[in-house]
């Protein structure tokens, strides 16, 4: 018995190279082994918290700008370079055919096969849904809400008050006591715009009034309360909740009697968890897995049943939420009266869109699962990666800062979004940073037509990675791409200054970012929808930070602690220590 399966393995072994050396179009990359391909190299098998960048980007310093991996028996292309990916994914515009039509349809490609069926996602909402025209009747509804100038002002308001109440969280934590602290900060020096600015501040000496904090931990609170509020329309307590998880020995300080609140609401946060964790599983893991294991699909079933009907949960509650707001807007006789908050905008754009048709109840929900899914990580992460390149880069942090202070007469102002446009230089840092380390650092794609890429005819149902980290430290595309270096965008910044002074029509009517060759937000047709709400979100967060605080790394040699899981780069922590900026009693 042993010596037949030996005796098999050894020629599938031999099988499957042959077929290897046989391949259509072969490209360099690295040697794949039967059965698993080279999933054993980017560390598949330990959850997913192992498969690094590092592994692809030295690929990329191996093979050049074009090269192929395996998942499983799946072949998988990499694209490294500006113009290959420029035309793979942006083909699409110009394509036109007899009857004068966009042959848009051509460049439709998949992100995933049909493992995501089992949760309807491939015929619902947007990222990956399989289906044209109901992908195209969705982002619709979605594009045209996440733009709607009455639901930026709004969010930018409530980005503003949702921010006092992290402060006051912040104002309770215990200040550092400098004898314990002084021994293991190591903070960065001052530089000479620190002089010029009116902080005062000499970062080496503790202040009474400097606290510690893991702003990775704060921030994704924060963003997932700004989300959860936006389309649930209720309070998502998950600061709260932190504030009490690390205040546990605090009881004075801790807040009493909200528990069954706090409880339920993370109940209700887990569960939007597990759903999320659910669907990257089904997005990854069973990629290129062969039919005879997907047969078996329904042990995977079994072993995850949790998670599953964590899914359906959170799917009804969602589903609950929208028939009742439906039901208020309909009671309201005056549109002008209702808040325009994610889930009002979705219902409303929904009852009278372009295509003619009402958005179902159903339809909805995918939406709001597509806006919490899409934007609660990416954004709190790119905030923390803020942080720490300013905090690596304190010149540029008090340039910031000075651009801020010169908006506001007072820190305590509320202000409109359209004043943000103004930020110039702060724009171009969120830019520089969303280049250097993008939070989503590879598109995928499966091509649904016969397609020319690189330079070779591909089929029907190859799949493409486009590696944006590679494309946006490129050489032949940046100059010295490993320079962290805001002032490469700044020139299409000033030039928009000069262009004439903004007013809010003006504002409304322009789109926020310039056409510039940074693809953090992909490009074509399935291209991110939220760029413009991402920075406005992005610069809002950093006007309410900055004009309060600075920030210092806890230690200035620290490297960013990055994993990727979800498909993004997730910050895993970042403690910094922040100071209120206009209190000047030294200590
Ligand atoms: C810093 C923030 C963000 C970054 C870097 C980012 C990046 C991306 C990228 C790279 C893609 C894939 C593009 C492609 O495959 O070609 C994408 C797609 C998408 N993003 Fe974002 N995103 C951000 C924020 C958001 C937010 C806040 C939302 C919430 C509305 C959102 C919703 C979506 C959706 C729905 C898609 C799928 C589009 C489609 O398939 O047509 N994103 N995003």
């Amino acid at each position: 018995m042993c010596l037949i399966t030996c005796f098999s393995l050894i020629i599938y072994t031999i099988y499957y190279y042959y077929k290897y050396s046989k391949r259509k179009n072969p490209l360099p990359g690295p040697l794949p082994l039967p059965f698993i391909g080279n999933l054993y190299q980017f560390g598949f098998l330990k959850d997913d918290k192992e498969i690094s960048n590092k592994f692809i980007q030295e690929l990329f310093s191996s093979y050049g700008d074009i090269f192929e991996t395996y998942s499983f028996n799946e072949r998988v292309i990499w694209i490294n370079k500006i113009d290959l990916a420029e035309k793979f994914l942006c083909g699409n515009n110009n394509i036109i055919n007899d009857n004068n039509e966009k042959l848009e349809y051509n460049y439709f490609y998949l992100r995933n096969k049909n493992e995501i069926k089992e949760l309807k996602m491939n015929e619902m909402g947007i990222y990956f849904n399989h289906e044209y025209s109901s992908w195209k009747f969705n982002k619709n509804v979605l594009l045209k809400s996440v733009t709607l100038p009455k639901f930026l002002k709004e969010i930018v308001i409530e980005l503003q008050e949702q921010f006092k109440e992290l402060e006051n969280y912040w104002n309770d934590i215990e200040p550092v006591k400098s004898d314990s602290v002084k021994s293991n900060l190591q903070i960065g020096s001052s530089t000479s715009s620190t002089k010029k600015n009116n902080n005062n501040i000499n970062n080496n000496i503790m202040r009474h009034d400097d606290k510690i904090i893991d702003i990775s931990k704060w921030i994704n609170c924060f963003t997932l309360d700004i989300f959860l509020q936006s389309i649930t329309r209720e309070k998502s307590f998950s600061m709260a909740n932190y504030f009490n998880q690390i205040m546990k020995d605090d009881e004075e300080n801790k807040l009493k009697g909200i528990e069954p609140i706090l409880d339920k609401n993370n109940l209700f946060i887990s569960r939007f968890k597990n759903s999320l964790w659910l669907l990257n599983q089904f997005n990854f893991k069973l990629i290129g897995l062969p039919q005879f294991f997907k047969k078996f699909f329904i042990v995977y079933k079994l072993y995850y049943r949790k998670y599953f009907d964590d899914y359906w949960w959170f799917h009804e509650s969602l589903l609950t939420i929208v028939r009742t707001r439906r039901l208020e807007i309909s009671n309201s006789p005056q549109e002008k009266d209702l808040k325009a908050d994610m889930l009002t905008c979705l219902i409303n754009y929904g009852l009278k869109n372009d295509d003619g048709r009402a958005t179902t109840d159903e339809e909805i929900v995918f939406m709001m699962k597509e806006y919490l899914s899409e934007g609660i990580d990416t954004i709190s992460n790119t905030f923390c990666y803020i942080v720490y390149y300013i905090c690596k880069y304190p010149t540029i942090k008090y340039r910031m800062i000075e651009e801020i202070d010169s908006l506001y007469n007072n820190q305590n102002d509320t202000f409109t979004y359209f004043i943000l446009a103004k930020l110039y230089y702060c724009e171009a840092v969120i830019k520089e940073v969303l280049r250097i380390h993008s939070v989503q650092p590879l598109i995928s794609r499966i091509l649904n037509e016969k397609e020319n890429i690189g330079g070779y005819t591909w089929d029907n149902g190859q799949m493409f990675c486009i590696n944006l980290h590679a494309i946006h430290n490129h050489e032949s595309n940046w100059n010295n791409p490993e320079d962290f270096d805001p002032e490469r965008f700044l020139y299409l910044e000033e030039k928009k200054a000069e262009e004439k002074e903004l007013n809010e029509k003006d504002y409304i009517g322009n789109p926020f970012m310039r056409k510039d060759p940074l693809f953090t937000f992909g490009l074509g047709l399935r291209s991110c929808p939220a760029q413009n709400l991402s920075m406005i979100i992005l610069k809002t967060m950093v006007v309410m930070f900055l004009r309060k605080y600075d920030v210092i790394l806890m230690d200035k040699n620290l490297e960013l602690q990055v994993n990727y899981y979800n498909m993004l780069n997730n910050c895993e922590e970042l403690k910094v220590k922040i100071r209120p900026r206009h209190n000047n009693v030294n200590h």
